[in-house]
């Protein structure tokens, strides 16, 4: 057979065709391959990242408690171990929140297309008053779109100062740069030296409080310890230094806490009033949507949580959350907010209403609110 050389290149010339085209599509399909594989690990990533900051917080942050400022305080209502305002409580408000955030996924792909976002440190703080409304504020605030907020309570100014901003920043949640980082610890309104800690880190942080009539906040304090720790002293006792002479005992923390004129003045020396902002714990359970709207505005937020958000439950006698279409059942606070509260002698009752009369007022006027606990 005769040696063709334009046989040999009718053969060789299509192979390496085919080879070229055959790398180009392994390359081709190794880059998609890649890709995918790329974008599926980010979207699987984002609320894993979520889950597994949230749990990082539990672990680190502190639990609900208190840090009494004003002298010694007889701190039997020591809820150092308090898990409250975390814990099982934490889940399922969680899950509440993630329940009314349909959008969440695509929240995150948004921003994924969008913008980078960032932890940053809160500009605003719900710093008190334990045990008067903070969760449900908290909550209610989480279902604005601008909001981001650290959801257990992260105690960096009065606990874990001397971990660290960059530890403090590493427990807030992923924000935009139009969105607001909040975290909540009520035990800040009651603490020293947490005015100056906040000032410190920036001088704008926007302060909010929750008050409440200071004996009604006392006995749910009282409550929610005795919940813990049944066999503690009755709360007649505990408020009063002597019974026979009735004379209030005010180094007991619940008796303590409730001095609002006493904390704030510690506040104002190094913040304005019109950094602060008072809402109303009792008028946060009657009128949300209008409370929420002070608190909207005070943010500089566009109001969006609205009474559409509200459904009121008499079973559980709170207002609960709802989808504004009311297509799904409303979502209640857990159990361990709005407790049942002992019965309290009345003339004990009567006697811390009359102690506290004078420091309302004067909370009042420091406030140009009157909240109507006298
Ligand atoms: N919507 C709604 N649902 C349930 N509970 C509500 C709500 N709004 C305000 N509250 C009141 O919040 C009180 C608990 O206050 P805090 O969340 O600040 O407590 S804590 O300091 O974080 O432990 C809690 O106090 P207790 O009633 O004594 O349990 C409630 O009265």
């Amino acid at each position: 057979m005769e040696y063709s050389p334009a046989l040999l290149s009718s053969h060789v010339v299509p192979s390496s065709h085919a080879k070229n085209k055959l790398f180009v599509f392994c390359v081709m399909l190794s880059l998609w391959i890649y890709m995918i594989y790329c974008c599926v690990g980010y979207c699987s990533t984002i609320p894993n990242l979520a889950y597994g900051s949230a749990r990082t917080r539990e672990g680190d942050a502190a639990v609900d408690g208190q840090d009494l400022s004003l002298g010694a305080s007889r701190d039997l209502l020591n809820n150092e171990n308090d898990l409250d305002s975390r814990g099982d409580e934490w889940d399922e408000v969680r899950g509440e929140a993630r329940a009314l955030d349909d959008d969440e996924d695509d929240d995150a792909w948004s921003s994924f297309l969008n913008e980078t976002e960032s932890k940053k440190l809160p500009q605003a703080i719900i710093i008190g008053v334990k045990k008067g409304g903070t969760r449900a504020l908290l909550e209610f605030l989480r279902l604005h779109p601008d909001i981001r907020a650290a959801g257990a309570e992260p105690h960096f100014f009065d606990r874990n100062y001397d971990k660290g901003l960059p530890w403090y920043r590493e427990l807030m949640p992923k924000s935009s740069e139009s969105q607001l980082t909040m975290e909540k610890t009520p035990s800040y309104f009651v603490t020293r030296d947490v005015p100056s800690r906040i000032y410190s880190m920036s001088k704008d942080t926007r302060l909010i409080v929750v008050v409440r009539n200071p004996v009604t906040r006392a006995i749910s304090d009282y409550t929610q310890t005795r919940s813990k720790k049944p066999d503690i002293a009755s709360f007649e006792s505990l408020t009063l230094k002597n019974i026979s002479v009735g004379v209030i005992d005010t180094t007991w923390s619940a008796v303590q806490i409730g001095l609002y004129a006493k904390h704030l003045e510690r506040w104002l020396q190094f913040f304005p009033l019109e950094q602060l902002l008072f809402v109303s714990g009792e008028r946060l359970i009657t009128d949300p949507a209008g409370e929420m709207a002070r608190v909207q505005a005070f943010l500089g937020l566009r109001r969006v949580i609205t009474e559409k958000y509200f459904h009121f439950n008499p079973a559980k006698g709170f207002p609960c959350l709802q989808r504004p279409d009311g297509n799904s059942k409303p979502h209640c606070l857990g159990k361990t907010k709005g407790r049942t509260h002992p019965n309290i002698n009345p003339e004990v009752v009567q006697r811390l209403r009359d102690f506290y009369k004078p420091f309302n007022r004067k909370f009042y006027k420091m406030t140009g609110q009157d909240f109507g606990w006298d």
